[in-house]
């Protein structure tokens, strides 16, 4: 669906980017990881055309972006921003309207899309009304994405899309946006610095160190067979929490995973290990349960915790 060939971006007499490739499937959810400054971002823009590479060529189905009017690009790619990108002097109702009404959408398209839309954000209607400034960051957040899925372009590129949030509605939020449908069917490229995001929303990870790509594959890849010492060394600290992010029910306990989800490419299900042991010690606390589709009677975190020694050793 993407193809980014031997792409280099020089600011003056630094190199932002150098010389990368990656290819990203249809329905692909692609994590670029890593520090400030490694070229995250750059490498995000040359896609939607606001950098233009020095050398190198990307594919957006086959066809070379350069093919294309920018403005013209852009409007099957949505873009999220960290800080929604939202103009303040337009109210809610007027900022998602921006692209649809580029594109001729008469008024009734448009509130049709924006309601299905907010239904699924969980957004108020009365909101619409509003200016951003008056509304939560999650809100704001939420609202960016509504902007972004409006006119329903199958890409979407996400710059830190919960960098802005408090960590509590950040992980929430993380986890609400994951198993959104209107996401889950869409090839999508994220950037973000922070690991525990990445393992969580990635079908497969692309980790950056100055400019250049140390490896990509899935999170499990990542973890148990890293290319270099950079990859094992980065995510050490984290360890243990990334493995349960990245091994997921369906491949420690299949005949507890009723959830597999057919949307999903990856077909490894949606709930990773660290989502049960949650799942189970919310419901041991008697609060409520994170998700109910689960046909996990019976499953204990002794249980859980036992299988997933028994797949590491694997
Ligand atoms: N417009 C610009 N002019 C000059 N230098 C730039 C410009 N944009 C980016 N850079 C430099 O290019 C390098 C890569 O920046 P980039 O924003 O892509 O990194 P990043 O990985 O997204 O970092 P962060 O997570 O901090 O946003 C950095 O050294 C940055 O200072």
């Amino acid at each position: 669906m993407i193809k980014a060939e031997n792409l280099v971006k020089k600011f003056g007499s630094s190199t932002a980017v150098n010389s990368i490739t990656f290819e990203v499937k249809e329905g692909e959810n692609l994590v670029l990881l890593g520090t400030s400054g490694c070229g995250k971002t750059t490498t995000l823009r040359m896609i939607n055309r606001l950098i233009e590479p020095d050398s190198g060529t990307i594919f957006l189905n086959g066809t070379d972006i350069r093919s294309q009017q920018p403005e013209v690009l852009r409007r099957g790619i949505g873009y999220v921003l960290q800080n929604h990108g939202l103009f303040p002097h337009y109210t809610v109702a007027e900022n998602i309207a921006i692209v649809p009404r580029l594109l001729k959408w008469d008024n009734e398209a448009i509130r049709k899309r924006a309601d299905e839309l907010f239904q699924k954000l969980n957004l108020d209607p009365s909101l619409k009304d509003k200016f951003p400034a008056a509304l939560s960051g999650g809100q704001q957040q939420r609202v960016g994405l509504a902007r972004s899925l409006m006119v329903n372009p199958p890409v979407l590129l996400m710059d830190e899309p919960f960098g802005a949030l408090d960590n509590l509605t950040r992980i929430s939020i993380r986890r609400e946006f994951r198993l959104l449908d209107e996401l889950v069917k869409k090839t999508i490229i994220m950037v973000t610095h922070d690991v525990q995001e990445a393992f969580e929303m990635g079908d497969r990870i692309c980790l950056m160190d100055k400019g250049e790509i140390r490896q990509i594959g899935t999170p499990e890849e990542l973890l148990f067979h890293p290319a270099n010492e950079f990859i094992a060394d980065f995510l050490n600290e984290q360890r243990l929490q990334l493995e349960l992010k990245s091994v997921f029910l369906t491949e420690i306990l299949p005949e507890y995973s009723a959830d597999r989800n057919d949307n999903d490419h990856s077909d490894r299900g949606t709930v990773s290990v660290w989502d049960q042991m949650e799942i189970l010690l919310q419901r041991k606390n008697n609060t409520p349960r994170l998700q109910d589709s689960i046909a996990d009677e019976g499953l204990t975190i002794e249980r859980l915790m036992s299988a997933f020694s028994t797949y590491k050793k694997r």
